[in-house]
């Protein structure tokens, strides 16, 4: 018996979304991803006529398929932005320099203008050369906290209003247990903001915060989206990663597992009273920090003065 779209009536349904179990057709799916995305910008009021937006581009699937989506709902909904692709070379041979070609093509298949800036010319240090410093255990946290500001550091250089991320459902609920986990709450509640506002006035937004991974791959896979599909190298041993493993597996048995832990994250509320770190800037490179020297500057000081496990709270190498 053949199985008729839930939305539309007319076409066989060949998708069960993840999300929600419901089977729809091709269209319906690409209708329901792109509208959902459409919504979350419409009821935030993120952008406005104008604004100049900068898509973090990795050129793996999830920032593949943002872009994508971007690009057309700009157009369908005519929001007037501005946008462009922005992308970090970390420095990581047979990682990031392939998944920088497909960005150069996706720049080329969507008509964007890219910038590219690099770890080693905003550091000095390229992650091939931390890895060689601090080994395999510690790097995500030099990563992570350099690319953070790179990308603040390259939307300034390409005077945009605002840096628009890949970031989905699945890495926010992650993100959400690690805060959890490291009892880091200072950290909760903004890890589920889909907007923030970073260093000076550029913000930041997480477009994806309701859309599932398994999504984003359906999307690309039906769309037949060009994107880099390897995991970094220099991850396997990250936290991060046995987290994902938990999330996936409730996930198995329980697919609103992600949209709940989600939702837990948003509903945690600070005691009053409990006291929070001020933020503030770095008093070596002015971006925004809630200590004297920022995470950034701390880290490249350790690794600078060969003292690499400095800024990871560790004195000795
Ligand atoms: N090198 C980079 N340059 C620009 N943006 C990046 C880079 N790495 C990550 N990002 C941004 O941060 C988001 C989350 O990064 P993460 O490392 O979780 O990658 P991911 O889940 O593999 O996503 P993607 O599939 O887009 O690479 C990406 O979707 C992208 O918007």
């Amino acid at each position: 018996m053949v199985r008729l779209c839930v939305i539309c009536n007319k076409e066989r349904a060949i998708v069960k979304r993840p999300k929600t179990g419901q089977q729809v057709c091709r269209e319906c799916f690409y209708y329901v991803f792109e509208t959902e995305i459409h919504n979350t910008i419409t009821d935030n009021k993120l952008f406005k006529k104008g604004d100049k937006v900068a898509i973090a581009a990795s050129g793996g699937k999830d920032s593949t398929v943002f872009a994508y989506v971007m690009k057309l709902l700009n157009q369908r909904y005519q929001y007037g932005l501005d946008l462009f692709l922005l992308s970090i070379d970390e420095g990581i041979t047979g990682y990031r320099d392939d998944s920088l070609e497909t960005v150069k093509r996706n720049q080329q298949q969507y008509d964007l203008p890219l910038k590219i800036v690099s770890y080693s010319e905003l550091y000095g240090w390229s992650m091939d050369q931390i890895v060689k410093e601090v080994g395999l255990k510690n790097n995500c946290t030099f990563c992570g906290v350099f690319r953070r500001q790179a990308l603040d550091r390259g939307a300034v250089i390409l005077d945009v209003d605002h840096i628009v991320t890949g970031h989905n459902a699945d890495d926010i609920a992650e993100t959400v247990l690690m805060n959890i986990l490291r009892g880091d709450i200072a950290r909760l509640p903004r890890c589920t903001e889909i907007c923030t506002t970073g260093d000076g006035s550029i913000r930041r937004s997480k477009l994806f915060k309701y859309t599932y991974e398994k999504e984003i791959v359906m999307y690309a896979y039906f769309k037949k989206l060009d994107y880099f599909s390897t995991e970094c190298i220099y991850s396997p041993n990250a936290y991060r990663g046995h987290v994902r493993t938990f999330i996936k597996d409730l996930e198995s048995i329980r697919p609103s597992a992600i949209i709940d832990i989600i939702h837990s994250g948003e509903a945690f509320e600070i005691k009053e009273g409990v006291k929070l770190p001020v933020q503030g800037v770095c008093k070596r490179c002015g971006y925004m920090s809630s200590n004297e020297l920022c995470k950034a500057c701390m880290l490249l000081e350790g690794l600078n003065r060969g003292l690499p496990k400095l800024g990871i709270g560790k004195i000795f190498k």
